[in-house]
């Protein structure tokens, strides 16, 4: 790592709110690339299960090769209050897909941070410009859609909205330099790219089981073998988090008035029974190991 690359990561101090999958995949990148992060969920349980996660996926990263051997390790805080960002210099929001909540968060986030913090919601559906109202400085907000697993995947689709200014472009990309992140820019709307593809997609797969046509494994091996896909949509629904989904569908169909969005009987069953994929051990496959649970 150049010195210059080293001043970066010590000059970012990263609040993370929300501590579930995409929390613990953002704070395992940025402690990996040297940043200091400080992560906030709603209890203490959930944040000492965090810890063990963001561990696992540390250690996995580090297998794979995925973060920078001669980059000291940042330090990871966890808190149950908003107030504990005041210090931040960027902040990404990743708590559940539910407008209510995010609306909530995001208040409470902005009102915590100082003007000229940049703001990140790592939302999958809801348009930047919604939540724009939803915070004082609507011109720090951006959208940035990080992939899961966070530290495997270097592509982010970034999502300005109407309001987000310049000086917030500017300092995305710097954050997402130093977290060794690519990112390619587009215009609002909900869903944005990937997920107005994906979800849908996810979806019909799941009909398509839930009408018999064929198994979860044979609908993935097909989309694998035939279209060069790398886990097929329904091992993907299980890494996601189908209740993730069902929340992100029923934002992309309420928005959208798609039929296609309109989520599934299958997944709502699922949810009911707690079946929510990877992360509850069992979801359209099933897993028994704690490295099975929390990595890829
Ligand atoms: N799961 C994915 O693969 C994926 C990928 C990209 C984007 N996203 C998006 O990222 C966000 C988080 O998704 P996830 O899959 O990590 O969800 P999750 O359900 O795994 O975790 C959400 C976390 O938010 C916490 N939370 C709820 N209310 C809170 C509050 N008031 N304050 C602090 N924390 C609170 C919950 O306790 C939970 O730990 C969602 O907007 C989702 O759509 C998810």
């Amino acid at each position: 790592m150049t010195d210059q690359q080293e001043q970066q990561a010590e000059g970012h101090r990263l609040g993370v709110v929300g501590a579930g999958v995409m929390g613990t995949n953002i704070s395992a990148l940025a402690l990996g690339h040297g940043v200091d992060v400080t992560l906030v969920d709603v209890d203490e349980e959930i944040l000492t299960s965090a810890r063990r996660t963001i561990r696992h996926k540390l250690k996995h990263a580090q297998l794979m090769g995925a973060l920078p051997a001669d980059r000291p390790r940042g330090t990871l805080t966890t808190t149950t209050s908003t107030a504990d960002l005041a210090g931040s210099t960027t902040v990404i929001e990743a708590v559940v897909e539910i407008d209510e909540v995010k609306r909530k968060v995001l208040g409470e986030i902005s009102a915590a941070v100082a003007p000229g913090t940049l703001l990140i919601s790592n939302t999958s559906c809801i348009p930047v410009d919604e939540m724009a109202g939803w915070v004082a400085r609507g011109d720090e907000l951006v959208g940035v859609h990080f992939m899961n697993p966070s530290y495997l995947i270097k592509m982010v689709e970034v999502i300005r909205g109407t309001a987000t200014s310049e000086a917030t472009m500017a300092a995305v990309r710097a954050l997402l330099d130093t977290l060794g992140r690519e990112a390619l820019v587009i215009n609002d709307a909900p869903g944005f790219v990937i997920n107005r593809l994906l979800h849908p997609l996810i979806n019909r797969a799941a009909m398509l089981v839930q009408e018999g046509v064929a198994t979860a494994e044979t609908v993935d091996g097909l989309l694998e073998g035939c279209l060069g896909h790398s886990t097929g949509p329904l091992r993907t629904a299980d890494l996601i988090g189908i209740d993730n989904l069902v929340d992100s569908l029923r934002v992309l169909h309420e928005r959208t008035g798609d039929p296609e969005c309109d989520p599934c009987e299958l997944m709502l069953q699922k949810v009911r029974d707690g079946h929510h994929g990877r992360k509850t051990g069992r979801g359209f496959y099933n897993y028994h190991s704690a490295t099975e649970r929390h990595t890829r």
